[in-house]
């Protein structure tokens, strides 16, 4: 099988080539600072994920709506990390109606904890607009997911509005993950250290970031296995925040994750082919 993720890794560094020679670093690094402040992703997951029925009541809800809400289910210790794609490489187009603001505003109604966007054109047919307009729509944090290579990126994510960055371990070394890691502090991005096999799982856990993915599909072959999450979440130690990430379809992978400790979703194709995206997101999660 031809390796997809090598491919997309050379567009993204030949893409990064084209961009610095139209818009300087420098200029860049302006665009960057001058956005007003990122969303806090991480605070946003720890929020969902902790919550109980005392701090609901604290935050400023009643007894009676909160003993509503666990009698409804509601009230359940999981964060969504609610995907935005309009297409990928192994799947085609999967949402043809694909309107970025509309689905954000619908996440949001739903209990999404925040939001992931493809950028990436050439592969997910994603663009820095849909970022933008799905922001735009909510108050969620938003992920740029796109296949970082340069710490050119990083700028240029936030300089697009978002809150948090990915850095997939099987693309990049310690010491280039580390560098974009530092400067995506001084931005206020949170990382998301994406990986898939307990050797990658290993060089993600010397980052600094409390976000550690375990990717359920292989970018090498696209074959997705929910054990990749199940198999390695108890070496994720308890000051990190492990999110599984893909191929989480039915309510019964979700119970099966959870069952296993998993607090923390990614999840893009099972909402996209729904109707209403935050629909769906309540009914798997329900
Ligand atoms: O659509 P799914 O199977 O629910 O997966 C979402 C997300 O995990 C997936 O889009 C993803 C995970 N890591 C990535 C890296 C790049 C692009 C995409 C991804």
């Amino acid at each position: 099988m031809s390796d997809i993720l090598n491919k997309i890794l050379a567009v993204k560094r030949d893409e990064v080539a084209a961009a610095l020679a139209v818009k300087p670093l420098a200029t860049l690094r302006s665009e960057a600072e001058a956005q007003p402040p990122a969303r806090d992703f991480v605070a946003a997951l720890r929020q969902k994920i902790d919550s109980s029925a005392a701090e609901k009541i604290g935050a400023g809800g009643t007894a009676g709506d909160t003993l509503k809400d666990m009698a409804a289910g509601a009230i359940r210790h999981i964060a969504v990390i609610a995907e935005i794609k309009k297409a990928s490489p192994s799947k085609g187009v999967i949402r043809e109606n694909f309107q970025p603001a509309e689905i954000a505003a619908d996440y949001a109604r739903h209990g999404a904890a925040c939001l992931s966007v493809l950028t990436d054109r050439s592969f997910f047919q994603g663009s820095p607009d849909y970022l933008r307009q799905a922001r735009n729509a909510c108050t969620l944090p938003v992920l740029r997911k796109d296949f970082l290579v340069d710490p050119y990126q990083v700028y240029e994510a936030r300089a697009m509005g978002a809150d948090a960055i990915l850095l997939i371990v099987a693309a990049l070394s310690l010491a280039e993950m580390q560098a974009m890691e530092a400067i995506a502090q001084s931005l206020g991005l949170a990382v998301l250290v994406e990986c898939h096999e307990p050797a990658e799982l290993d060089i993600a856990l010397q980052l600094k970031t409390p976000l550690i993915g375990i990717n359920n599909r292989n970018l090498h072959t696209f074959e997705v296995n929910l054990d990749t999450t199940l198999s390695q979440h108890q070496r994720i130690p308890s000051n990190r925040i492990l999110v599984a990430e893909s191929g989480i379809l039915a309510p019964s992978d979700v119970a099966q994750l959870y069952a296993g400790g998993v607090r923390a979703f990614l999840v893009g194709e099972a909402f996209m082919r729904a109707p209403s995206p935050g629909a769906e997101l309540a009914r798997l999660f329900a």
